[in-house]
């Protein structure tokens, strides 16, 4: 049965929370101060109607928002949905018993996400591409995402032709698609293995949509023209379905903190550094030491170094840094420590940095939550959090992107730095 609801706040996730006798009953798409109607029912209530609108209410540019599970706050205006984020990260760190400088809320979004991973689905005998509905596992057709940078506009539709060769009945499958400066980048996961004729297939079909590239699990089937990604003078061509910031702007405007956090230090460790972004821009002045697990980014990364004219010496390492972080004794030939791990964040390589003779920390992460664990750590452990930006790259989601600077504080711990 229908009830009436007074919004309270904004959670963390997005949804709209009404703080009820019963405890919290979020409500997406919901605002504060809003008087809305709702199905309750599960984890949270079904928004039926809004009866008082917030001021802070627009209406949201995208025709699937509400039905495809990927933005969450279209309906929110500009200067709340900056508060609302930055203050997810104030909110974190204060729970973790931090309180440094926090900057504004970072544009990182620019021209809209490079990549986008896709699902598709045959549905009533037609494949069709498009994102998960909210919080199920029904697909959402699309036709275009907006929040994408136009060459990703055809996407969708590149997708499903893809998928439709290899997709067997009822079975899922993800193509993510990748924007690059020499087109776009198909990488098809879901299928199992392919026969000659799906490959064959798939190959002229990428002749015909002039793709890039098109790999299926990893393997590439063709590549027509290498899909490289500028990062300052080098350009790497990520791996097919490797990693890479999701947009052009959130990876610059990370790259910008991370060189400003650095500063003057001429040897600096990358650690997580994937194909590169941090190393290939900090190289064109310091030497750098980058370390990752997968050995197709760091291939990616040295044959980007080696063709670029001008850098400072980059070295690769293969590593797992969860199971064998750098030890504090290998830290005695830097000056500097970008770290940037996944979500999980780097407990075991934090520990290790404590006891070191590192006085310079910049730990760049897409969570908050893990990060402020580890800033926490490295607080303890002697040194200082100098500040925290948040940055915006993923617009409209519920997630935050931050860069936090460390410097360790006089005679609070480490090993004295090996004499050079
Ligand atoms: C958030 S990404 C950052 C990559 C890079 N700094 C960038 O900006 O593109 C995290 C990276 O950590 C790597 N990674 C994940 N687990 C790892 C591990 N246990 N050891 C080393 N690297 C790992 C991933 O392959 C990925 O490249």
């Amino acid at each position: 049965m229908a009830e009436q609801l007074r919004i309270d706040r904004l959670g963390a996730g997005g949804d709209g929370i009404a703080d009820t006798a019963a405890g919290p009953v979020p409500v997406p798409y919901a605002l504060p101060g809003e008087r809305v109607t709702v199905e309750p029912g599960g984890k949270r209530a079904r928004l039926l109607s809004v009866d008082e609108a917030s001021p802070d209410r627009v209406e949201p540019f995208c025709i699937y928002f509400g039905r495809c599970g990927g933005c969450v706050s279209q309906h929110l205006a500009a200067e709340p949905y900056a508060a609302w984020k930055r203050e997810k990260v104030v909110s974190t760190l204060a729970r973790a018993g931090l309180a440094p400088p926090i900057g504004a809320l970072a544009d990182g979004h620019g021209a809209g996400r490079r990549r986008m991973v896709l699902h598709a689905r045959r549905i009533d005998g037609e494949v069709r591409s498009g994102f998960m509905a909210a919080g199920s596992h029904d697909l959402v057709p699309i036709e275009h995402c907006p929040i994408t940078v136009p060459a990703l506009h055809p996407a969708p539709a590149i997708a499903a032709r893809l998928a439709a060769v290899v997709i067997a009945s009822g079975k899922p499958i993800d193509v993510a698609v990748t924007a690059s400066e020499a087109g776009l980048d198909a990488d098809l996961r879901g299928s199992g293995k392919a026969s000659d004729k799906q490959r064959q297939s798939l190959i002229a079909l990428a002749a015909e949509l002039d793709l890039a590239r098109v790999s299926i699990h990893g393997d590439v089937l063709v590549e027509r023209r290498p899909p490289a990604v500028p990062m300052g003078r080098a350009a790497p061509v990520p791996p097919p379905g490797g990693f890479l910031q999701a947009t052009a702007a959130g990876e610059a405007a990370l790259t910008a903190l991370v060189l400003e956090g650095v500063g003057k230090a001429k040897r600096v460790a990358d650690l997580f550094c994937g194909v590169g972004p941090f190393a290939l821009r900090l190289a064109e002045r310091a030497e750098v030491h980058a370390v990752e697990g997968e050995a197709a980014l760091l291939a990616a990364l040295d044959k980007a170094a080696r063709r670029t004219e001008g850098l400072r010496r980059i070295t690769t390492e293969q590593r797992d840094l969860f199971r064998r972080p750098l030890l504090p004794t290998e830290f005695e030939r830097f000056d500097a420590a970008v770290i940037d791990p996944p979500r999980q964040g780097a407990e075991a390589q934090i520990r290790q940095m404590i006891p070191s003779s590192l006085d310079r920390v910049i730990m760049v992460s897409c969570d908050a939550g893990t990060f402020a664990r580890d800033a926490a750590a490295l607080v303890s452990g002697g040194f200082a959090l100098e500040s925290v930006v948040p940055v915006d790259q993923f617009k409209w989601s519920a997630h935050v992107e931050l860069v936090g600077t460390f410097r360790r504080e006089r005679g609070r711990g480490g090993r004295s730095p090996r004499r050079r």
